[in-house]
C-alpha cells in the first residue's frame, strides 16, 4: 500500500483519459479528430504549458451534462484512492465549461456528487477550488466568482491557472479581495513558466496561502528565505514539470534541493492523464531518480496534509498525520 497522502494540485479536467473522453464523446454525439484512444494519447508531447493547454481545452468540450462531471471525478476518486491519496483538493476550470455553455450549477452539482459520496466509497475526503483562467480578462474571473455565489457551500478556495507568463498575478488583485470577503481560501498557480517576481505578487497582492508550483522561486534566495520563515506550501508536480519542459530531466528537478532548505514543499499529479502519472506514480519516480529517503518521502507526505485546508476537521488531520507516521516502508 502507497504511503497516505494529500494531493493539493490536481486539475480534474486534467484526468480526462483518452478513453473516457471517446465515451464521453459518443455519449454526447461529438466527434473527436483522432482515430482512437491510442492517437490521441500519441499527442501527448508538449514543448511548453501552452502546447499543453490547447490539447487541455480541446479535449474537455466533450464534457457536457451533470453526469459527466460526475465520471470523471470518479473515476479520479478510484484511481487517487489506489494512489494512497486519503484527502484531495481539487481545482476546477468553470470558465471554459461557461464559454461552451456548460452551466456553473451543472459542473458543481456534477462533481459534487462524486466528492460527496468520495469518503464512504473511496476513503477520500475532498474539496473544490475554483480556478480562474488568468489569460482571461479580470472582469471575466469577477462573473465568474459571481456566478459561483449559490454554490459557495461546495467551495473552500479560489486559485489562478492557465498560460502563466504575462499574465502577473496583481491583475486578479479585485477578484481576489472578493474571494477573501466571501470567507474563500486562497491559492494561485505561480513561478511555473512565470518569474519568481510573480511568486512575490501572488504573496502580497491576492494574500495567497500556498503556491502551485513555485518552482522559479529558486532563482531568488531571499524569496525562499520568505517562504521558508512563513512555512509557505510549495504544491509541486515532477512529472508535469518534465513534460512541460519546466525542467529537462527528473534527476535534475529542484525538489530535493528545495525539501533541503527547508521549504514546505508537497508533491502532486497536476494534469495526471496528460503528464503520465497519479499522486504516488510522482512520488515514487521523484524519490528514485532524486534518490530521496524513507525520512524525506514521509516528509513529503506529512507536508501534503499539513498544507491541505483541513483547518476545519483537525481530528481529522490529526488522523491522517497518525496514519503517515505509522506507516511502514
Ligand atoms: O499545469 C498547469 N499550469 C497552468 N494551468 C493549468 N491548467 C491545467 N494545468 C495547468
Ligand atoms: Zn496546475
Amino acid at each position: 500500500m502507497p504511503i497516505p497522502k494529500a494531493e493539493l494540485h490536481l486539475h480534474i479536467e486534467g484526468t480526462l483519459e483518452p478513453e473516457l473522453a471517446f465515451t464521453l464523446a459518443a455519449r454526447n454525439g461529438l466527434a473527436l479528430p483522432y482515430a482512437d484512444a491510442e492517437e490521441l494519447r500519441a499527442r501527448y508531447r508538449f514543448q511548453d504549458l501552452q502546447s499543453f493547454l490547447d490539447l487541455y481545452y480541446e479535449l474537455m468540450a466533450v464534457l457536457r451534462t451533470e453526469e459527466d462531471f460526475t465520471d470523471l471525478a470518479e473515476a479520479y476518486l478510484a484511481r487517487a484512492a489506489a494512489q494512497g491519496v486519503r484527502h484531495a483538493e481539487i481545482f476546477f476550470d468553470p470558465q471554459a465549461h461557461l464559454a461552451r455553455g456548460v452551466p456553473m450549477g451543472t459542473v458543481v452539482a456534477g462533481l459534487a456528487r462524486a466528492l460527496d459520496r468520495a469518503p464512504e466509497r473511496h476513503g477520500v475526503t475532498t474539496r473544490l477550488i475554483l480556478c480562474f483562467l488568468r489569460d482571461a480578462s479580470p472582469e471575466s474571473a469577477a462573473e465568474t466568482l459571481a456566478a459561483a455565489r449559490p454554490y459557495l457551500d461546495h467551495i473552500t478556495g479560489v486559485g489562478l491557472d492557465s498560460a502563466e507568463a504575462g499574465n502577473p498575478p496583481s491583475l486578479f488583485r479585485a477578484v481576489y479581495e472578493e474571494a477573501a470577503r466571501l470567507g474563500l481560501r486562497r491559492v494561485a498557480h505561480a513561478g511555473e513558466e512565470g518569474p519568481a517576481a510573480y511568486v512575490r505578487e501572488a504573496l502580497d497582492v491576492l494574500g495567497v496561502e500556498r503556491i502551485d508550483h513555485g518552482l522559479r522561486s529558486v532563482e531568488d534566495p531571499a524569496l525562499v528565505e520568505r517562504l521558508v520563515r512563513a512555512r509557505v506550501p510549495l504544491t509541486v508536480c515532477p512529472l508535469s514539470n518534465v513534460r512541460l519542459r519546466a525542467v529537462d530531466v527528473l534527476s535534475a528537478h529542484p525538489l530535493r534541493a528545495m525539501l533541503e532548505a527547508g521549504l514546505v514543499v508537497t508533491v502532486n499529479s497536476d494534469d495526471p492523464a496528460y503528464f503520465g502519472g497519479y499522486a504516488e506514480d510522482n512520488l515514487r519516480a521523484a524519490a528514485d531518480a532524486l534518490r530521496l529517503g524513507e525520512d524525506q518521502v514521509r516528509l513529503l507526505a506529512r507536508n501534503s496534509f499539513e498544507a491541505s485546508f483541513l483547518d476545519d476537521a483537525e481530528d481529522l488531520r490529526a488522523a491522517y498525520l497518525a496514519e503517515v507516521e505509522a506507516y511502514t516502508f
